[in-house]
């Protein structure tokens, strides 16, 4: 492809990424899957030159661009080589006219700002949510302590205080070595690892994670928990669930059974768990907004009545994990969000409804928030998130 179509193609995915964006569709990176599928002639240098592109125009944009164009528009005004693309050949954009408007350049859209500055996220901090993250990896303990031998060649750099987890550059391709086959290596953010410390989970232990997903944290505590114990793994969306078994099996663990949940109904599908947990794990939904790294464009999908929502869920199922603890035992409350009502805020509410319950420090990183502690990418290095550890009176 040429400069001028590989910027077409950034366009004409941008316009398909802000639609969906608009309009709840598919993320950013199924939408890009789908278009090279049908543009076979396409090779990986192009897919990944276009990619890059698309991913630029996102970062810069802290507001829903009006149109691609907008968006790649104005990635061009702040870097000569990619208008040179816009040079009105066949498979190229038209050239730009003086005027034409352009995406602005930030961080987030405006109410969101509003929202990180009350809850102490200053400029830098938020600017670096929409940086690139690195790739994390966590060492799979059940199947050796040590980083694979294989792996020695992509440059593996420790993380401090994580003796498990290791970093890789952003776009390593790890899903293809034969260690990730194995199960020996996880991908995980570092910050996921340091907040799953917080359970301390031990071999025997009996633990419920709430909100298990695909199972990131299951296998952490699996692993902490060296495969002995319980782990009830449950979640309300089938087919992230559905991925938890066959993740469990490739990491080796066997002590994890998974339940689907009702939405509103969770009481009822866990009283055979009440007073019996050590630890009840609330990986809880949120905003999202510490893993903006990640998935940029998430950040063009929130609305403040979708926060609202993400709220709610968040007491209530903090409100449901609560009989589940035995007396003496952990409810450790995690969201991947920097905004204080998802994060310390919850924390705060659930302490002062739910009397004799006390807050621990949890983890020996990020920084103090409220009763808990929050990660930063720009003070840590990590994605985002905040934590709490409650504890049940005995
Ligand atoms: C942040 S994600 C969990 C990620 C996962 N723990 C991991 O480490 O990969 C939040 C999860 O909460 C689930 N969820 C939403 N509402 C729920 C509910 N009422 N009960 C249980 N899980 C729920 C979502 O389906 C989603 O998988």
């Amino acid at each position: 492809m040429t400069p001028g179509a590989r910027v077409q193609a950034a366009i004409e995915l941008l316009d398909r990424i802000i639609a969906a964006a608009r309009e709840s569709g598919a993320a950013a990176d199924t939408l890009i899957a789908r278009y090279f599928a049908e543009r076979r002639y396409a090779g990986s240098k192009d897919r990944r030159a276009v990619r890059e592109l698309v991913y630029a125009a996102i970062r810069r944009a802290g507001e829903v661009p009006e149109s691609g164009r907008a968006a790649m528009v104005g990635l061009a005004r702040d870097d000569a080589t990619i208008a040179i693309g816009f040079d009105g050949s066949a498979h190229g954009p038209a050239p730009i006219v003086g005027d034409e408007p352009a995406a602005k350049a930030g961080t987030a859209p405006a109410w969101i700002g509003k929202r990180f500055k009350a809850s102490d996220i200053d400029p830098a901090e938020a600017a670096a949510l929409v940086s690139r993250a690195p790739l994390d990896l966590r060492v799979n303990r059940l199947k050796g302590r040590d980083p694979p031998a294989a792996l020695g060649d992509l440059g593996p750099e420790p993380i401090e205080g994580l003796p498990d987890a290791f970093r890789l550059p952003s776009g390593t391709a790890i899903e293809v070595t034969d260690a990730f086959r194995a199960g020996q290596i996880e991908v995980q953010d570092a910050g996921s690892q340091m907040v799953t410390l917080a359970a301390q989970a031990e071999p025997g232990m009996a633990v419920i994670d709430l909100c298990a997903g695909a199972g990131g944290k299951t296998l952490a505590l699996a692993a902490a928990m060296d495969n002995r114990g319980a782990i009830l793994a449950t979640d309300t969306d089938r087919g992230r669930l559905s991925r938890l078994a066959p993740r469990a099996d490739r990491a080796g663990v066997s002590i994890v059974e998974t339940r689907l949940l009702d939405p509103n109904r969770e009481d009822a599908a866990l009283a055979d768990w009440a007073g019996r947990a050590d630890v009840v794990l609330i990986d809880a939904p949120c905003s999202g907004t510490g893993t903006w790294r990640r998935n940029p464009e998430a950040r063009w999908r929130l609305t403040p009545a979708r926060i609202d929502r993400l709220v709610a869920t968040q007491k209530r199922l903090l409100d449901v994990a609560a009989p589940l603890v035995k007396p003496g035992g952990a409810l450790v409350y995690i969201v991947c969000s920097l905004l204080d009502e998802e994060g310390a805020g919850q924390a705060v509410r659930f302490l002062a409804d739910h009397s004799h319950w006390t807050a621990e420090q949890p983890i020996p990183f990020g920084r103090e928030r409220g009763p808990g502690r929050r990660l930063t990418p720009l003070h840590d290095a990590t994605d985002g998130f905040f934590v709490a550890r409650l504890i049940r009176p005995c």
